[in-house]
């Protein structure tokens, strides 16, 4: 293979990992350093990265030599951001495989976000065991809840230093990332052998180099749900529309599959595609028409959509993790829908449903759980392997480790096949 001059992405590594897994052989397969999972997936995508390329990933998996001795590591778990389905199913695979795979003695849980690793959060932290987690994939949510907002990278450290955690799991979106970047960096700095393994959960899948993140099946499910409540109402009355908000800050990944999933939505309207409201190709304009044909019409709407519209220049609303706050495009389109129909002395009924919350705090559905199940166990055996700032991520069909720096201020968007067949679907 290194006669094709594959560009290998590193990983960094605490030190030489020279103990011997305790994971038996006979029921695991060693993963070598050496095993990458190329970035690009088809040829096209191959010949972009003709300057320096082709790249690969490091190839997750158990490695037969662990940088940590298993029997005095002390790992810590912390779930940061936005509750995501399956937090808890990555918990209770991390602690699972750690006791179980390595014999483990101590795992502390960090509650509610970053806050539980300041002075003040560090004194609520709760011991994990897999007899406390053999449960906790059957709720939705995180058993050690989560939070947003910024924490003294240099106090969080110190709680690790002062537990005596050798290893800090760290499950959460974009914005984690960077407080896991910040952290390690403090680690290096401080010269401290801690080592901070990243989970990806993002229930807009934004993250990069994570083909499908875990929950975003659930969400999608539950969203076609809500879409055939809205399609119903819409059947029910002379021209009724289904309004229908779903998440996706960013991206419009959940409204894109729930509407591919559902085929009942006719206006599919996500934030990376611009739409316009007035004149003939406008919404309102388009919306008319189709009710004065079929008398019922669908849409669908990501919350980051039509910000253009709302926005008035002003970014300072923030929530506490510095998160620009959106504004309603929900309740706008109702607005806008209700009084451009009412003009046009069009009789429309109109139902309004956001299901926004109610996607996100389910349990995992089984595909979700087993994904979890997986990027806890590679996690795992990544820490203990030695490996430091990054993120198991999944690309290609494979479970990889990526670096933090090629995931932080970066962001996945709805891809133009994707769109292309929204656009199919919804006509
Ligand atoms: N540059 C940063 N340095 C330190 N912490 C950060 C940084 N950016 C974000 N965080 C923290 O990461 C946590 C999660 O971020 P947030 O944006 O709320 O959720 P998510 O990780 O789901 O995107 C918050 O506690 C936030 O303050
Ligand atoms: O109301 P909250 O909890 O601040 O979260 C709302 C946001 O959280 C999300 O569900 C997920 O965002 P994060 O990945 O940043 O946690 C977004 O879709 C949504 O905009
Ligand atoms: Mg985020």
């Amino acid at each position: 293979m290194d006669s094709y001059q594959i560009n290998k992405i590193q990983i960094r590594q605490l030190g030489p990992a020279q103990t011997p897994s305790p994971l038996e052989v006979k029921k695991y397969y060693f993963v070598d350093d050496g095993e990458q999972v190329l970035m690009a997936s088809t040829v096209r995508e191959l010949k972009k990265q003709n300057d320096g390329g082709p790249f690969s990933f490091e190839m997750a998996g158990p490695r037969r030599n662990l940088y940590f001795q298993p029997a005095a590591t002390v790992c810590g778990i912390v779930s940061c951001g936005g509750l995501c389905p399956g937090m808890n199913d990555v918990i209770r695979s991390l602690v699972m495989t750690l006791c179980h795979g390595y014999g483990v003695p101590r795992i502390i849980g960090f509650r509610y976000g970053f806050w539980g690793l300041s002075a003040e959060g560090t004194a609520s932290s709760i011991a994990l065991s897999p007899e406390t987690v053999k449960h906790i994939h059957e709720d939705g949510g995180t058993c050690l809840g989560s939070s947003r907002g910024p924490q003294d990278v240099s106090e969080m450290v110190r709680t690790l230093e002062k537990s005596e955690v050798k290893i800090l799991f760290v499950i959460g979106g974009d914005g984690t990332m960077k407080g896991a970047a910040a952290i390690k960096q403090e680690i290096e700095r401080r010269q401290l052998n801690i080592g901070i393994v990243c989970i990806p959960k993002t229930i807009d899948n934004d993250l990069e180099y994570v083909t499908r993140s875990f929950g975003f099946t659930t969400a999608v499910e539950e969203a076609r749900k809500a879409i055939a409540a809205a399609h119903v109402e819409a059947r029910g009355a002379m021209n009724g529309i289904g309004l229908v908000k779903l998440m996706g800050r960013h991206s419009g990944f959940i409204a894109a599959h729930a509407a591919l999933s559902s085929g009942d939505v006719n206006f599919c309207l996500v934030p990376e595609k611009q739409f316009i409201l007035e004149g003939e190709d406008g919404l309102l304009r388009k919306l008319e028409l189709r009710l004065l044909k079929k008398h019922h019409a669908v849409i669908v709407v990501a919350e980051g959509a039509g910000q253009d519209l709302l926005f008035d220049g002003d970014e300072s609303d923030k929530d506490r993790s510095g998160n620009v706050r959106l504004r309603d495009i929900g309740s706008f389109l109702q607005e806008k829908i209700l009084s451009s129909c009412a003009e046009k002395k069009l009789d429309v009924t109109l139902k309004y449903i956001d299901p926004s919350y109610i996607i996100r705090s389910l349990p995992a559905n089984a595909l979700d759980s087993a994904f979890c199940m997986v990027l806890g166990q590679h996690a795992s055996h990544a820490g203990m392997a030695g490996k430091t700032g990054m993120m198991v991520g999944h690309w290609n069909g494979h479970f990889t480790h990526v670096p933090l720096e090629m995931v932080v201020g970066r962001r996945r968007l709805l891809d133009d096949e994707t769109w292309q067949r929204v656009l199919e679907v919804t006509g």
